[in-house]
């Protein structure tokens, strides 16, 4: 099968500074595909210049193998079905899961739309499916505001979610998180990739281990090497530059 996406020889400088150095990725339509490597590898810049926070300066990255996304916009890139769930939540505190939710499904109309439109039948029972797969049915009324820091955390993920995309972003999703709240992030994981393509930066080794359909390791704006965990773990290169110190 055809990789959902594919980068070739992606480029980033920083006005001099090179924080990627061509990068080649593939990444598969199904499963979870981890991101390691050490700090200031490169990794959140590769989330960055898919997502189009950031500009290649030389490179190509082929999205469902037709769409280009280096000189597309940001808002584009979501409408060609790419969500990025970034480090920091981005919800409205003041507003609850469910109201959350429906501003997120609605996203790509107006605001007046969005103030003023009244949901339908099914699109309730979209938000509310949604509230039940992230865990915050019980919740779906109080404020975001009272949310613990992983219940907004899946929040985000289900504002992500529910604009359908085919291919997801997420960067340190577990960071700060209890180690249950881990697992129930973990078990998120994986019950979003049987219907999306999830790509993650991720310093925890234990959930790559655990989670992981595929790891990629980059080092110094590159990638060093791709495969499954086990075998990563037991690649010398990999040992020197990243797990031998951290993992
Ligand atoms: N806007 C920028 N201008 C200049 N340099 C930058 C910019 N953004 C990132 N960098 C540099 O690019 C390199 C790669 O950074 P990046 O955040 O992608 O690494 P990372 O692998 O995600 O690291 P970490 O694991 O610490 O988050 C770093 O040396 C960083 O300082």
């Amino acid at each position: 099968m055809k990789p959902i996406l594919s980068c070739h020889d992606v480029v980033v400088d920083f006005s001099g500074f090179m924080a990627l150095q061509g990068v080649n990725l593939d990444v598969e339509t199904s499963g979870v595909l981890f991101l390691i490597g050490p700090n200031g590898a490169g990794k959140t810049t590769l989330l960055d210049v898919i997502c189009g926070k950031t500009r290649a300066t030389g490179g190509e990255i082929t999205f469902k193998d037709e769409i280009s996304l280096v000189k597309l916009q940001e808002q584009k890139i979501v409408e060609a079905g790419i969500a990025r769930k970034f480090q920091a939540p981005s919800i409205f505190l003041h507003l609850t899961p469910f109201e959350n939710l429906e501003i997120a499904m609605k996203q790509k109309k107006k605001l007046f739309s969005i103030l003023f439109a009244k949901l339908t039948d099914v699109q309730k029972d979209k938000i509310n499916t949604m509230l039940r797969k992230i865990g915050l049915f019980e919740v779906r009324h109080e404020k975001a505001g009272s949310l613990s820091h992983g219940q907004k955390q899946w929040l985000e993920i289900g504002m992500q979610l529910i604009q359908e995309p085919t291919l997801l972003l997420l960067d340190e999703p577990i960071a700060g998180m209890s180690g249950e709240e881990r697992t129930k992030t973990g078990e998120l994981i994986l019950e979003i990739s049987k219907e999306c393509s999830v790509l993650i930066v991720e310093h925890d080794m234990d959930f790559v281990r655990k989670y992981s359909t595929q790891v990629v390791v980059m080092h110094e704006g590159k990638v060093l090497c791709q495969g499954e965990m086990k075998d990563i773990q037991e690649n010398e290169e990999v040992k020197n530059v990243y797990l031998g110190r951290s993992g």
